[in-house]
């Protein structure tokens, strides 16, 4: 049996080793990096991540590894984020400010050492990305309880960026305040959804009756509760901390599995990784007729394409009751079988983009 010093050995040496191939693996990213600025190539290629992934975590099931998928998930995106960084430093644009839920999923996604940037509002990430001042944005999409956050869609709709890839990310909450007792709370700051989503733990600690301000986000909320000591803020236990607001409660959420889907957007297109989602919105021509969209939703089902998602959302072009249909199906926008359905709709559908289905 080893002695705590003589595993401390081990570790060093093999600590070393992996340094060693680390510097290695960069080298040869190193050059990958020159092949794609010389054919101008996207630097971030999630299908090829995914699969490095997925080989990975094969491997080690046959080798029966201490570690599981998601354990080298979390080791390899991080080194994906370095060796991205390598290549091209890139900007990542979020809805901010630091301390969001956005700014976790983005720093989930590119690692600690990107380079970020906090935006107040959804629509300031598009304008970034449109000015190729970023070259990607991270916004929230949808949640497993409040629904989908329209102006992502509605955004999407107008904008020449795309979907490259989308994530789920569970979502706890926590209850931060300076005062030392609930007694001596007098107001709650969150965003509008934060206190929708902690009805029941506001019941039960009778803070229903106190004064609820909501302001643009849950940070937002802490760095309002850290400069004033009768407030309390909803917010993620890491804007908590960030701003130096003690957490008095956890996980304060109404459903323990809340969870939101976020979407990476950027200005280039995925290659087809055989696991795909794709996002279009579908203009219909015929849209006031009876049965024009079972007819547009027949073709998908006569191709054996499966939908994960439709939205109906005002198309805000005439005064009526107009509706496009934001869609999310199975599949990628260049496989035969899609482009055999998209090219009977062109002029309906806007593709928004195909990307590596996400776990949520
Ligand atoms: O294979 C590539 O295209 C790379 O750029 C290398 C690499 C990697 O580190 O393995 C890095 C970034 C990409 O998102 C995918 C993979």
């Amino acid at each position: 049996m080893k002695t705590l010093d003589e595993c401390r050995e081990a570790i060093d040496s093999i600590d070393n080793a992996m340094l060693e191939l680390l510097n290695k693996r960069m080298k040869v990213v190193e050059r990958v990096g020159e092949i794609k600025q010389e054919s101008g190539g996207a630097v971030y290629r999630p299908e090829r991540e995914k699969a490095i992934i997925e080989r990975l975590s094969k491997l080690n099931d046959e080798q029966k590894g201490l570690l599981n998928k998601s354990a080298i998930e979390a080791i390899f995106l991080e080194i994906f984020a370095v060796a991205r960084n390598l290549e091209l430093p890139e900007k990542i644009a979020y809805l901010g400010p630091e301390g969001t839920f956005t700014h976790q999923a983005a720093e989930s996604r590119f690692g600690a050492m990107s380079n970020y940037l906090s935006l107040n509002s959804i629509e300031s990430v598009f304008k970034e990305l449109e000015a190729k001042r970023a070259k990607f944005g991270v916004v929230p999409i949808e949640n497993s309880r409040d629904g989908v956050v329209g102006e992502t869609l509605d955004l999407l709709s107008k904008s020449s960026v795309k979907i490259v890839a989308e994530l789920y990310m569970p979502i706890h909450i926590s209850f931060a305040t300076k005062a030392d007792s609930l007694k001596k709370i007098k107001r709650i700051y969150s965003k509008d959804k934060g206190f929708g989503e902690c009805r029941e733990f506001l019941n039960e600690y009778d803070l229903m009756n106190i004064e609820h301000i909501p302001v643009e986000s849950t940070a937002k909320a802490a760095i309002l509760a850290s400069e004033d000591e009768e407030s309390a803020a909803i917010c993620s236990h890491i804007a908590a901390k960030l701003y130096g607001v003690p957490v008095m409660f956890e996980n304060i959420e109404d459903v323990h599995d809340n969870a939101t889907r976020f979407v990476i957007l950027s200005d280039f297109k995925n290659g087809i990784s055989g696991d795909d989602k794709t996002s279009i919105l579908a203009k219909l021509k015929d849209a006031n007729e009876a049965g024009s969209l079972v007819h547009f939703l027949s073709d998908f089902d006569a191709a054996k394409i499966n939908l994960s998602k439709i939205e109906s959302r005002p198309s805000k072009e005439s005064g009526g009751f107009g509706y496009w249909f934001y869609i999310d199906f199975y599949g990628h926008i260049d496989e035969e079988r899609v482009q055999k359905v998209i090219q009977k709709h062109t002029d309906e559908v806007t593709w928004l983009g195909s990307y590596v289905k996400g776990e949520d």
